[in-house]
């Protein structure tokens, strides 16, 4: 990917990739000469993880792997993580980057797939087709209209209008549905879709209401008891974002009193850790909610763009030092320097680092070919192409500069 050779042997370079990562992800690695690729169909238990993650220097997950203070402890070369997903509450996205640890994601590879999922399961709940399908298959006729409707003409509630909730927008006003949204931020309203006036008023004027947001605090049972209560009788719910968005058993009791006439749910509070996992929930019991196994961004299409797009970014990293679209870092793209030895330097956001560095390089009589800086909330990053071919002296010094994370020469 670089012109220039790296300084560390990249066979050398541990890179773990857990829960079935697409092979493309390897191919991407292998392509660029990276061999030592250990791979895992799901994901592992902690311990498991303490000792792959020992000496490894690149990670990539989905959604499962939770990488927290406790497995970064664990984890002292770890250089990088990509989520092969868009998701990223599962990695502890502040200690990451205390500890110099950039974090990649796909922030749109899989947002087709999602939405192409969550139309099929509005157009099925409005026909009631999930409970009639269960009947069928236990020999029971439900031939009846009744509680069975055409999408179009309904209003389709969209809380979340970012990726994936304005292509779902689109979709949808396709099929003739009018689309409201609702989202914390001023958003842009495509086709003929308006903001709603609040949360709550999404809630009482939907018959579908779909949830698209990240998982955060605020997002924490965005859908309880109260907002049930705001809901219109007899709408229909889908979550296809995080499991902790929809409390279960405030849905629960919405479907058990047929507040709600359908639900689709990909996402849970826990989820099982693997396909041998048996899965619990109070909701296996209504023939009228869609149960899918997190599968909203499963499609051979995504996962397939998605290892490239992240192990891509990941080589880049490992390569080049560019941080472009980490989601918790300072963002620096850069070219490649031939015939310039580069050094990256990762530091703690205070005034005066800079000037230490390049005194440094100067009191070591290297001279500096090229620089960029950038910084991110209490985390600084320095990539410095110098001439001198032999820079160790500066190296070691480098590394003693007070607040120094971690440095890196790439080449
Ligand atoms: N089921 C699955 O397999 C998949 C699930 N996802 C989930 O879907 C989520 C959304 O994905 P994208 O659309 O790509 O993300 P995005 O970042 O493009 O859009 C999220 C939107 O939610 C809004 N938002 C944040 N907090 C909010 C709040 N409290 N109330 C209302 N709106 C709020 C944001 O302003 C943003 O417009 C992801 O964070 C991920 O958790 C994503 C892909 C696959
Ligand atoms: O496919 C996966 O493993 C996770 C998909 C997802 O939830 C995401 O992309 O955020």
């Amino acid at each position: 990917m670089t012109e220039n050779s790296t300084s560390f042997d990249k066979n050398r370079i541990k890179i773990v990739l857990l829960e079935g990562i697409h092979p493309s992800a390897e191919k991407v690695f292998a392509n660029d000469g990276y061999t030592n690729v250990v791979t895992a169909a799901k994901s592992l238990p902690v311990e498991e993880l303490k000792t792959v993650l020992s000496d490894a220097h690149f990670l990539g997950i989905r959604s499962r792997t939770q990488v927290n203070q406790a497995l970064l402890d664990f984890s002292p070369k770890l250089a990088a993580i990509g989520c092969f997903c868009i998701g990223t509450n599962q990695v502890d996205l502040t200690a990451t980057r205390a500890r110099g640890i950039p974090v990649f994601n796909a922030p749109f590879a899989n947002t087709r797939s999602v939405a192409e999922l969550v139309l099929g399961q509005m157009i099925l709940l409005l026909r009631g087709i999930p409970a009639k399908n269960a009947a069928a298959h236990r020999g029971e006729w439900l031939k009846t209209a009744e509680n069975s409707f055409e999408t179009r003409g309904k209003i389709l509630g969209i809380v979340g209008y970012g990726h994936i909730g304005t292509q779902i927008g689109i979709l949808a006003e396709n099929l003739g549905m009018k689309v409201q949204f609702y989202d914390i931020e001023n958003k842009l309203s495509l086709g003929n879709a308006r903001a709603a006036e609040s949360y709550q008023q999404l809630l009482a004027t939907s018959d579908v209401v779909s949830f698209h947001v990240p998982e955060t605090p605020q997002t924490k049972n965005m859908m309880d008891e109260t907002a049930f209560k705001h809901l219109k009788d007899g709408a229909i719910l889908i979550n296809a974002s995080r499991g902790t968005v929809v409390d279960i058993d405030a849905l629960d009791k919405a479907l058990a009193n047929k507040k709600v006439l359908g639900a689709a749910i990909d996402v849970f509070p826990v989820e099982p850790k693997s396909n041998e996992e048996e899965f619990v929930s109070p909701l296996r019991q209504y023939d009228n909610v869609i149960l899918t196994p997190h599968v909203g961004g499963s499609t051979k299409e995504a996962q397939a763009n998605i290892g490239i797009e992240v192990s891509e970014k990941l080589v880049k990293y490992s390569d080049n030092g560019s941080t472009l679209s980490a989601v918790n870092f300072p963002e620096v793209a850069l070219p490649s320097h031939s015939g310039k030895h580069r050094i990256c330097h990762i530091h703690h956001n205070e005034p005066g680092i800079l000037a230490r560095i390049n005194d440094m390089f100067s009191s070591n009589n290297v001279n500096i070919a090229a620089q960029y800086l950038q910084t991110k909330d209490q985390v600084g990053y320095v990539v410095t192409d110098i001439d001198q071919t032999s820079s160790d002296k500066a190296f070691e010094a480098l590394k003693q500069i007070p607040g120094t994370v971690r440095t890196r020469i790439l080449y």
